[in-house]
């Protein structure tokens, strides 16, 4: 099969925004890249996939070209398609598109950033360079401060993953004086389970002036509880509906609905996590729960086994959940 043709050129926007600009909260869909069967990005059901996301899971923002994205995988080109076709697509109907600009190059870090300006992102986010790595503080803050500035009107957003990118700066320390260095700097996707860190973050947040969102989706309700303001992760794609009811619970506060909540969707990871549990088996648990053919990873990663499809679908439909579903 061909790839999927790109339907549009890319459109220069005067205003860096998709709608009004509301505050980044609440949950945040860190998609997956659909592919062709043959490996290359499908960009035809992107239209259908930023439906679904609304209409079913009630998910009105996206993380696009990240992890779970396989946004490392990819080409400058592919990724730039893919950024333009979620923004084209999710105008008037997503809230925010987030498109995850980092690479081991800073100039094609910088490119993207550009490009993503001129498209008319709602936000871009940067993860450390993982090769070469900045051995602290003043060296992440360098390289992130070059890629931010080529996107003077965009919010910047830090995407803490230590244990894939291998830095493990505590978000804290970052934090001291840094919109003096990046003026755009509105937050950090903190994908680590050290929720000690996350507290100082908000706790020095005290103007409230950046957004914590939260990225280990099997313990968000505990982020929750330190003061984290949403949540970007790859469960939010099939989940999303049942994780705002948690969202919506902890709010009330109905603490023990909430919990139910968090209780069975970590259910469903834990499960699947000891089946082997990644971008691949996402893409597979994906493509069943919304009927879009989200197509094979990208090497080095390889497809979810059918014997892998088997059980989470079963472990899936076996959850009763508190809403009846
Ligand atoms: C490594 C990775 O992809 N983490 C995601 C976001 O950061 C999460 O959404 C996880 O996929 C999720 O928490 C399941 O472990
Ligand atoms: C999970 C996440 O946030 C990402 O895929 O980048």
């Amino acid at each position: 099969m061909k790839a999927a043709r790109r339907p549009h050129s890319p459109r220069v926007e005067k205003e860096s925004s998709m709608t009004p600009r509301k505050k980044l909260e609440g949950l945040v869909a860190a998609t997956v890249t659909p592919m062709t069967p043959d490996g290359q990005i499908n960009l035809s059901v992107i239209h259908q996939y930023v439906d679904y996301l609304v209409s079913e899971q009630n998910v009105k923002n996206v993380f696009v070209n990240g992890t779970t994205g396989e946004g490392l995988s990819l080409s400058i080109q592919e990724r730039k398609q893919l950024a333009e076709e979620w923004i084209c697509q999710g105008k008037n109907k997503l809230d925010h598109v987030i498109i995850h600009v980092g690479a081991l190059s800073l100039p094609e870090s910088q490119e993207l950033a550009r490009h993503a300006a001129a498209i008319g992102a709602s936000g871009i986010a940067v993860m450390a360079p993982f090769f070469f790595k900045p051995t602290n503080k003043d060296e992440l803050i360098a390289f992130l401060q070059k890629v931010a500035s080529e996107a003077p009107a965009v919010p910047f957003y830090y995407y803490h993953i230590p244990h894939l990118t291998g830095v493990k700066i505590h978000v804290e320390e970052l934090l001291d004086g840094i919109k003096k260095q990046i003026p755009t700097f509105q937050g950090v996707k903190f994908s680590d389970t050290d929720l000690l860190d996350l507290a100082q973050c908000i706790s020095k947040n005290e103007s409230k002036q950046f957004a914590f969102l939260y990225g280990v989706d099997e313990q968000l309700l505990s982020a929750l509880a330190i003061g984290a303001n949403g949540a970007v992760g790859s469960t939010f794609n099939y989940l999303g509906r049942k994780t705002n009811l948690m969202l919506q619970a902890f709010a009330k506060p109905d603490l023990p609905l909430a919990q139910k909540y968090q209780f069975l969707t970590g259910e469903f990871l834990n499960f699947v996590i000891k089946l082997g549990f990644g971008v691949a088996q996402t893409k597979a648990v994906m493509t069943f729960v919304s009927g879009i053919p989200m197509g094979p990873p990208r090497l080095p990663l390889v497809n979810a086994s059918e014997e892998f499809i088997i059980k989470a679908k079963a472990k899936l439909d076996g959850i009763v959940w508190p809403d009846g579903d």
